[in-house]
């Protein structure tokens, strides 16, 4: 603001060197005054030039200074609670553009009044004219913004869909072309293009119709400015100097209104996001960690827990409770969807129990922070995902890391023969042209869940297509665990006759007893959704 207070009374220069030009020196035919004006008329367009260079590379860093406080941590906070591309980063980004291009043409708005009540002392004729064209420019402005917002939105829209259509076909190429669905794909891409093509076309039907009569609008407040001065000189109204510096000063105002109504839209979508952001950093920060001092052993328990999806009408677990000592393993079974998955997101803390407490030695699971809860917790999904990046990378979950613990991960999972006859062995790229089978991928994922030696770890369905030597490995790794004081949970819809010999306890979710636990007695919890769970 007070760099545009500078450049702004530097626009004066324009005015008065007019002024003394037509009334004084143009009389007093004096070149040494001439020269003095023009001097010092130029002095004051550089440096007015410099300021203005200057603004605008404070504003351009002020933007780039607002994404980067707050767009790493938004990141950071999505991802946490699992949302990739929290939405939060579009309104991060409408105000930092906002502040680059919008901000400097709506402070200097303030000016326009100033501007207009100077040419009201030149003459009231000019400024009630001047008021009149900036009146009619604003209305036209907000018109044009009314009629478009409805069809710019919509064509977001549809090039949003379009692009999640290609998005989704990429993720699930294999289906795509086992299918031939190629058509199908292309056909709902296509119908989406045309929707956003047709709703462009109505925003530029508005939009350009009204941009032709602003347009129009600001020819005619040149010419009909110079008339009515040359009018008020004819009848001796005005000087020839006054009249042009009053023409001067109230395009002077013109163009300001005209550059703040073109960023309008920017203005009303970075308060909106503004708004946005501040209703996020205003949430009430979530509980403090209970952190004790010193790591927690693998000690697990499960105090009352009860949970519910969102959505869901009744609890898919009531009143869990149960414990393992370190270096035990929990098997836990059940048919399709009575849980196993959730319970093991439970488990590493990535969902909250509506009642009830998960506890890792002395430490609650769910008020971990990120950082000790991935140090102290391993966990390999049920469906594998492996990232863009090396082998190595992947392991060390992107960490920066010795190769020791790397190597020594992939060892436990029995996967470090196979990636050393990779072409670039540990540093080969994970990507569509590795081929790696899926038991190869699985075992990756193990070695990552396995990295660093984690006091806890849960494997969701980690025989899930898996052929008997792959088994034989995987039970290889969880005894490996166990014996190192590692808590081990496995979740298991099929049978391991094998792998029952190194169970501790068993929880079964469903009330469906599988056959092979004929021996174990399963005392019965009567309240939905019929947990079971044994000793
Ligand atoms: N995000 C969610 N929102 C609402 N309900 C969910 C959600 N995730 C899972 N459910 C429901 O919770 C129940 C248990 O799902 P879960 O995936 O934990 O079962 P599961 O035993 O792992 O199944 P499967 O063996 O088929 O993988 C299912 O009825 C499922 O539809």
């Amino acid at each position: 603001m007070i760099f545009g207070i500078f450049i702004n009374l530097l626009r004066f220069s324009g005015p008065l060197y007019l002024i003394q030009i037509f009334d004084r020196v143009i009389s007093s035919r004096s070149i040494e005054t001439l020269v003095a004006l023009t001097a010092a008329a130029l002095i004051a367009l550089v440096a007015s030039a410099a300021l203005e260079t200057v603004r605008r590379r404070m504003l351009s860093r002020w933007s780039v200074w607002i994404e980067h406080q707050l767009t790493t941590e938004s990141v950071r906070a999505g991802l946490t609670a699992g949302v990739a591309n929290p939405p939060v980063l579009a309104n991060i980004e409408k105000v930092s553009g906002f502040v680059e291009r919008g901000l400097a043409p709506w402070m200097d708005v303030v000016w326009a009044p100033i501007f207009l009540l100077c040419v009201y002392f030149i003459h009231p004729v000019l400024c009630m004219i001047a008021s009149a064209g900036i009146a009619l420019l604003i209305g036209l402005s907000v018109l044009k913004d009314k009629l478009t917002r409805e069809p710019r939105q919509a064509e977001r829209d549809a090039a949003k869909q379009a692009k999640e259509v290609l998005v989704s076909a990429d993720r699930h190429k294999d289906v795509v072309g086992a299918f031939a669905m190629a058509d199908a794909i292309a056909g709902r891409w296509g119908k989406s293009k045309i929707d956003g093509f047709l709703q462009r076309d109505r925003l530029n039907a508005r939009g350009v119709s009204i941009d032709s009569a602003i347009r129009a609008l600001g020819r005619g407040f040149y010419i009909v400015l110079l008339a009515s001065g040359i009018w008020l000189f004819l009848n001796n109204h005005a000087t020839l100097g006054g009249l042009f510096a009053g023409r001067l000063i109230a395009n002077f105002a013109y163009k300001m209104v005209d550059k703040a109504v073109r960023e309008f839209r920017s203005l009303r979508e970075a308060r909106e996001g503004y708004s946005k952001i501040k209703a996020e950093l205003a949430r009430p920060a979530s509980e403090e960690p209970n952190l004790l001092p010193g790591t927690p052993n693998g000690a697990l328990n499960l105090d009352e827990v009860s949970f519910k999806h969102g959505g869901a009408r009744g609890d898919l677990f009531r009143k869990l409770s149960l414990s393992l000592v370190p270096g035990e393993l929990l098997l836990v079974m059940g048919r399709a969807a009575t849980g196993k998955t959730t319970l093991s997101r439970l488990l590493i803390g990535l969902l909250k129990p509506r009642t009830g407490q998960i506890r890792l030695g002395d430490m609650n699971v769910t008020r971990l922070p990120d950082y000790i809860r991935a140090e102290v917790i391993g966990y390999l999904p049920q469906h594998i995902e492996l990232f863009e990046g090396t082998v190595a990378q992947n392991i060390a979950r992107f960490q920066q890391s010795g190769m020791d613990d790397v190597v020594s991960a992939a060892k436990i999972a029995g996967i470090h023969d196979s990636i050393i006859r990779l072409s670039q062995g540990y540093d080969t790229l994970l990507d569509d042209s590795v081929g790696l089978s899926g038991s190869e991928r699985k075992r990756i994922a193990l070695a990552r869940a396995l990295f660093r030696s984690p006091r806890l770890i849960v494997l969701d369905e980690p025989f899930a297509n898996l052929d008997s030597s792959s088994r034989r490995t995987l039970e290889a790794a969880v005894k490996l665990m166990k014996d190192s004081g590692c808590s081990v949970v496995v979740t298991m819809s099929g049978r391991s006759k094998r792998f029952l010999g190194m169970v501790d306890k068993s929880l079964i979710l469903g009330g469906q007893k599988p056959e092979f636990t004929d021996h174990i007695e399963v005392p019965v919890q009567p309240s939905r959704p019929e947990l079971r769970s044994v000793k």
